[in-house]
């Protein structure tokens, strides 16, 4: 193994692994850090998917140490922890305490920090987040369910969540090339940075600072800086898999956790396409009237060729007002784990493709369905692949959806590939 990875969550692994094996590396994925002795089968770089991201930060820390241990006893020579590209988090952290953790357990004085994905719309400049044209700020993350985010600026939002000293190597330094961004990295270590933010506006600037880590231990990101890593290991870009996708056979199910703009948009269009829906209301599922057998059942009644779609996404105010009642964390762990059931019933009444929107809820099926990896397929759009389970007696295929990323048609795509 070369390059090891830590995501703090499964959406944000798979579109990691993605990126890497475009850049010729093969990729696996563990769902979990492996246990010791795990075979990881020759791979080139491995990503361990956690679900660390809104856990409290002493056990994201742990968590994130655990698969750093097991990634270096598989001969690791370079860690890099995958976070949001919009940097979700909360001002307890747990990005800074995770980044923090891993510099003294590695011993190393300086990681970057890049959340950067143009290829996704965020770009950073001067220290600042945009998402498409606004700031991050200004975007719909400011309303997201578990990690609102209300500042743009990832110096300050980063220098909140540690206590070692945050900096910025500024775009204008990394304009002029890799050695330009090394020379950064050298005189901001000399001036005590510990963390240094990048700008990277496009897939240029990111191939720049994939250059310039070629030496570093330790890289922090969006899977946008892992652009340029590959070839930093004698790789070269694979061309994509073209054709559809023969996933293991079986009904296709869609579900949606994920109460991001960009799924609701989704969910629009696979509803004028005439997919059968399921909107599912968290009270009365936490009164308990409305539970996965029922769910189940209902996706079962649709006819056989068809692809239902089970979704608790609501607009910004539903879902405020369900978190009024029940509270956040609450609201969230009983949808997932209504979601999480209904998925772990419906595989055993012969689904076996599973598309599902949102990084929580991805973590939360992917638990119920117990994979313990997977493979990366083919790109249905920038950052989510088609996936494979491995490792699983009935292998099953799954589409595990960042909450923003996918075009408006991301739910058909998706189907219409599979063969
Ligand atoms: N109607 C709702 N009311 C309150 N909370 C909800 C509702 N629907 C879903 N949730 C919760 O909101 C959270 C959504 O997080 P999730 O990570 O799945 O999506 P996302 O944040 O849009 O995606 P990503 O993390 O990939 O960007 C989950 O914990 C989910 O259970
Ligand atoms: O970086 C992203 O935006 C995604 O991979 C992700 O982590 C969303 O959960």
């Amino acid at each position: 193994m070369l390059l090891g990875a830590i995501a703090d969550d499964l959406t944000g692994a798979t579109d990691l692994a993605l990126m890497l094996s475009r850049g010729g590396m093969r990729t696996l994925q563990t769902i979990g850090t492996p246990p010791p002795g795990f075979n990881f089968g020759g791979a080139d770089a491995v990503v361990v998917a956690l679900k660390s991201r809104t856990v409290a930060a002493d056990l994201a820390v742990a968590d994130t140490l655990k698969a750093a241990a097991a990634l270096q006893a598989g001969g690791a020579k370079q860690l890099f922890f995958k976070y949001c590209s919009t940097f979700d988090s909360t001002p307890a952290g747990n990005i800074g305490p995770v980044i923090e953790a891993l510099l003294n357990t590695l011993d190393v004085p300086f990681a970057i920090a890049c959340p950067s994905f143009p290829a996704n719309g965020r770009s950073l400049y001067k220290g600042h987040l945009f998402v498409g044209d606004s700031l991050l700020s200004e975007s719909p993350m400011r309303d997201h369910p578990l990690t609102p985010m209300t500042d743009a600026n990832i110096v300050r939002v980063l220098q909140r969540q540690t206590d070692l000293k945050v900096g910025l190597i500024g775009h204008e330094t990394v304009s002029r090339g890799a050695s330009a961004v090394e020379a950064g990295f050298a005189g901001a270590t000399r001036d005590g940075v510990r963390i240094a933010v990048v700008d990277a506006i496009d897939d240029t600037d990111l191939r720049t600072i994939g250059r310039a880590a070629r030496s570093l231990q330790l890289i922090t990101g969006g899977s946008g800086i892992a652009l340029g890593l590959p070839e930093n290991f004698g790789f070269q870009p694979k061309s994509p898999m073209q054709g559809r996708y023969a996933a293991p056979h079986g009904r296709t199910v869609v579900i949606a956790g994920s109460c991001s703009a960009a799924t609701r948009r989704q969910i629009a269009v696979a509803r004028e396409a005439g997919i059968p829906l399921k909107k599912l209301d968290v009270l009365a599922m936490a009164q308990g009237k409305l539970d996965a057998n029922q769910i189940a059942s209902w996706a079962c009644d649709q006819h056989p060729d068809a692809t239902p779609l089970i979704y608790s996404s609501a607009e910004p105010a539903d879902v405020r007002a369900a978190q009024d009642e029940l509270g956040r964390e609450r609201a969230g762990t009983i949808v997932e784990e209504v979601l999480a059931a209904t998925a772990s019933r419906l595989e055993t009444r012969g689904f076996s493709r599973f598309i599902v929107a949102g990084g929580e809820t991805s973590g939360a099926v992917a638990a119920a369905l117990q994979i313990p990896a997977v493979e990366i397929g083919p790109e249905i759009d920038p950052g989510v692949p088609w996936t494979r389970s491995l490792g699983r007696d009935r292998p099953v295929a799954l589409a595990l959806k960042s909450g923003n990323f996918g075009a408006d048609d991301f739910f058909l795509k998706a189907r219409d590939l599979l063969l």
